[in-house]
């Protein structure tokens, strides 16, 4: 398997004599693969995802995309690179209200210099295909169940095809039955290529992947089957 992203060494600290959130982390996340990441309230699961997400920077350590490490881009260029390769899903969905669900899948297609704004359309309707949705694209989320906004916002996280998908508590907000079907639809859309982490509380959840990471005090306390 290829490598998609390693963490050599990392660690955060919100403040400059506080412990650190993360300590030492060294990670290697190979393509295709599914992982959960638990752990206890605060031991710093969201974290180590939103540095794995590039939406938050290490206090030290290093970072490197397949091979290439990208730790010292401008936080401009991290987010060139995030849209490209990495789809975000989170527990509240994160919907634009005021636009209608097309108009939300379309959004991360405009940051994507790869895709041309005359494929936008297509793609977007062929991403709510995949989960289900078609016939709610000229529809507002406020009018959607949470697991429909849900299965949105996972067309949104796909319509750019990215590498990596990560979902922070991405059935939190829904009920056992509706989260299942989530997950599975999640699964399933990642079997097609795409890695899938999940931080996650819930075992049924996190039995759904392959590999789990379990953070205690911001360290890697397991890492396996
Ligand atoms: N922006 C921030 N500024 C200061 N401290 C923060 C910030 N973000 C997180 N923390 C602290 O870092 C620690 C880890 O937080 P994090 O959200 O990563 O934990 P978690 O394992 O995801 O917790 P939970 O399961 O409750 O969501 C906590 O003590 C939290 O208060």
């Amino acid at each position: 398997m290829e490598q998609l992203i390693t963490l050599e060494q990392v660690s955060k600290s919100f403040s400059a004599n506080a412990k650190p959130v993360l300590e030492d982390i060294d990670l290697t996340i190979n393509d295709g693969e599914s992982i959960a990441i638990l752990g206890p309230s605060g031991s710093g699961k969201s974290t180590l995802l939103s540095i794995i997400g590039l939406l938050d920077e290490p206090t030290a350590g290093d970072y490197l995309l397949r091979s290439e490490n990208i730790t010292a881009l401008t936080r401009k260029q991290k987010s060139l690179v995030r849209n490209a390769h990495i789809g975000w899903i989170f527990q509240n969905f994160n919907l634009i209200a005021s636009m209608t669900v097309l108009e939300n899948v379309v959004q991360p297609m405009r940051f994507n210099k790869a895709i041309k704004s005359s494929e936008y359309i297509d793609r977007a309707k062929e991403a709510l295909n995949d989960v289900g949705l078609l016939d709610k694209h000229a529809t507002t989320p406020d009018k959607l169940s949470g697991g429909q906004q849900q299965r949105v916002a996972i067309a949104r996280a796909l319509v750019n095809k990215p590498a990596l998908i990560l979902a922070d508590e991405p059935t939190g907000n829904l009920d056992q039955a509706t989260g299942d079907e989530v997950m599975a639809l999640l699964q399933a859309l990642c079997d097609k290529g795409s890695t899938l982490i999940v931080v996650t509380h819930d075992e049924s959840v996190a039995q759904r992947c392959k590999r789990r990471i379990r953070i205690l005090d911001g360290r890697i306390d397991y890492d396996g089957k």
